[in-house]
């Protein structure tokens, strides 16, 4: 064993505490319940003890052997491959956590080998028949997806109306952010360059000059709506909600502050935004700050009913320094005990991607490019 490494390292009390706190929220023990109710009406419908909290392994691992093979919905059609690998999952920490405690692991225990053979055989016999697919509609309603397009697309003709529908967003869009990783995965946003899809914690680094990246999750919508032929403010803008340009809505989540907050961590660090103008929507939690040209950072609380407007870079660019971005970023509450999670939606609004970006005064201080090569070279600043 390496040296500094022990077998049966003793953990802190409040990385304990933490592991508990995880094991726990409240959205693990609703599945958690929702797969020991499953199991529990399997064994009532087979006239067996359904008493399963208090078997022992050998027990177990029997009626798990046929759980697995015989499980159906309610309706009778099969589960997905993922759904039946969430049931296992749950189950497992259902019996491990509070008050039952049991020692063993259903998914890596030897006592519980026949029983995932089984479960592995259902789960190749479900690929052949092309149920493999993630199941979607665990991860968001179709209704509440409906919703969350409805709402940005449909009618955003007045600050107002858009205000409200963004605000309508704030619940759809949370019940995404504690949904599990490996939910949250399948959407991840692929790779720097692209922009549609979800960003994990502790990856986008606002502030390149910072040593740590950001405490907090984002997920952009790619606004592509080919048969929209919503005119923005300039012909330059007019792809907005269409191909070939890329502006984008961007849902943010803070979460509550648990322990795990680096030295010289922010919840967005220091930067100005990349493209033309951003509006900015905030719940109530407050943070944003926004840096004066003294370089003092003063707060912009949020204000009832009111939209925020950002300079973005762009802009900078396109008019030589003129009109310059507006740096800020998001802190922590002051009082770290108390603090709650924030939420804030962000519209970037950017420039069709083809449109050469000259500097408007002819200076020619800053090289002519797209406004795609712009973005792109700023998205490699970040990732
Ligand atoms: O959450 C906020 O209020 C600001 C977010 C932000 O500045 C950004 O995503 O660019
Ligand atoms: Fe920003």
């Amino acid at each position: 064993m390496a040296d500094g490494q022990e077998r049966f390292a003793p953990r802190s009390e409040e990385d304990i505490s933490r592991v508990r706190t995880e094991l726990h929220s409240k959205n693990t023990i609703r599945s958690n319940k929702k797969a020991a109710t499953i199991l529990r009406a399997y064994l009532i419908e087979k006239s067996q003890n359904s008493n399963f909290e208090e078997f022992d392994t050998v027990q177990l691992n029997e009626v798990l052997s046929h759980f697995y093979m015989d499980l159906r919905k309610a309706n009778g059609e099969k589960y997905k491959v993922t759904s039946l690998e969430n049931i296992r999952h749950s189950l497992n920490m259902y019996l491990q956590s509070p008050p039952f405690n049991r020692t063993f692991d259903l998914i890596k225990g030897l006592e519980f080998s026949e029983s995932n053979i089984n479960f592995r055989a259902v789960l190749a016999e479900l690929k052949r028949e092309g149920k493999g697919a993630i199941d979607h509609h665990a991860v968001i309603k179709d209704a509440d997806l409906q919703k969350l397009y409805s709402s940005v697309f449909l009618s955003p003709k007045t600050p107002s109306g858009l205000f409200n529908k963004i605000f309508d967003m704030f619940d759809v869009s949370k019940k995404f952010y504690e949904m599990p990783e490996q939910v949250k995965k399948v959407y991840a946003k692929q790779g720097a360059t692209s922009i549609h899809g979800w960003i994990a914690r502790e990856i986008e680094k606002s502030d390149p000059a910072s040593p740590v990246a950001d405490l907090k999750e984002a997920f952009n919508f790619q606004i592509l709506d080919d048969e929209s032929d919503i005119d923005y403010f300039r012909e330059c803008h007019h792809l907005i909600g269409q191909k070939g340009n890329n502006s984008s809505l961007r849902s943010l989540y803070y979460p509550p502050l648990s322990s795990g907050v680096k030295s010289g961590q922010m919840r967005c660090g220091e930067h100005s935004d990349f493209g033309t103008i951003t509006l900015l929507f905030q719940d109530d939690a407050g943070g944003l700050q926004v840096k004066l040209p003294n370089g003092d950072y003063i707060p912009a609380d949020p204000i009832p009913d009111t939209v925020l407007v950002n300079l973005g870079d762009l802009m900078q660019r396109w008019t030589a320094d003129k009109l310059v971005a507006t740096k800020h970023r998001v802190v922590f509450p002051e009082d770290l005990k108390s603090t709650k999670g924030r939420q804030s939606f962000a519209f970037f609004v950017q420039a069709d991607d083809e449109v050469v970006i000259e500097c408007l005064d002819k200076s020619n201080k800053y090289e002519p490019m797209t406004s795609l090569d712009y973005l792109n070279m700023k998205f490699n600043t970040i990732y």
